[in-house]
């Protein structure tokens, strides 16, 4: 598909301005599919991390079929609920079904489904292994959390490669996600953003840095916005949605 002209956000980072959110789902299908082809080149592998959520299935529904070989890809999860993994709010199983049976070679690195928050989310630090995580796909909550990283919460200080949260304020409570540092060190971060309740937040995101709004805390050279028009109406109100 064709991208469309990029703008740049405040604080440096790539907007992809769409109009609604079956082509934000295709363009964020092509720029995961992208990256893992360009890595799958570079190296004969490729590492992405997978954010659940109502909003990319239908990224993941196209990305499915169209990666040519699964079985040299490894996905890992951006963040998880502590659920066993074929519970309905699974994020691996959420993934798993969207991505569809032409992914079923993939390695996805699950949660591990005993223990507490803590020791799951130290297990999960090791079992990402040692090399980078090539691309992150992250999805934007109405409260502004991203991956399962929340406003003003104490995780956002966490220096290792996971961290537990124990009190989400979005059920369930308990959960693992992927750090700062860790969301940081990734070669290229897509956060894809769509529809009206989501402007509060996007604004925020798209305005000064801080923990109040948890995606302005990633790394700019790093981050390409995918965002539909009603995502993006209070910002472009704002005008912090670039030129
Ligand atoms: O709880 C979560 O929510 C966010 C956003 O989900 P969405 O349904 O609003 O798209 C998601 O990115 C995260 O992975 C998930 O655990």
């Amino acid at each position: 598909m064709t991208t469309p002209a990029p703008r740049t956000t405040p604080s440096g980072a790539r907007l992809l301005a769409v109009p609604d959110a079956e082509t934000a789902a295709s363009l964020t299908a092509t720029l995961l599919h992208d990256a893992i082809a360009a890595s799958l080149a570079e190296r004969g592998v490729a590492r992405v991390a997978l954010s659940g959520g109502r909003t990319p299935l239908a990224a993941y529904a196209q990305l499915g079929p169209a990666v040519r070989d699964w079985s040299a890809v490894t996905v890992l999860l951006a963040d998880e609920r502590c659920v066993p993994q074929d519970h309905p709010d699974s994020n691996a199983r959420e993934i798993r079904a969207a991505l569809g049976p032409a992914a079923r070679d993939l390695r996805l690195v699950p949660l591990v489904e005993n223990g507490s928050p803590g020791d799951r989310a130290r297990a999960y630090a090791h079992d990402l292994g040692p090399e980078p995580i090539d691309v992150v796909l992250l999805g934007l909550g109405e409260d502004g959390h991203t991956a399962s990283l929340f406003p003003a919460h104490g995780a956002l200080e966490a220096e290792g490669r996971t961290v537990a949260v124990l009190d989400a304020p979005k059920p369930p409570p308990e959960r693992v996600s992927l750090t700062l540092p860790e969301l940081r060190a990734a070669g290229s971060v897509v956060l894809l953003v769509t529809g009206e309740g989501k402007a509060d937040a996007l604004a925020r995101t798209l305005g000064d840095p801080g923990q109040t709004a948890p995606a302005s805390l990633l790394r700019p050279e790093t981050l390409t916005v995918v965002a539909d028009a009603d995502a993006l109406r209070r910002a472009d109100e704002l005008g912090l949605a670039g030129g």
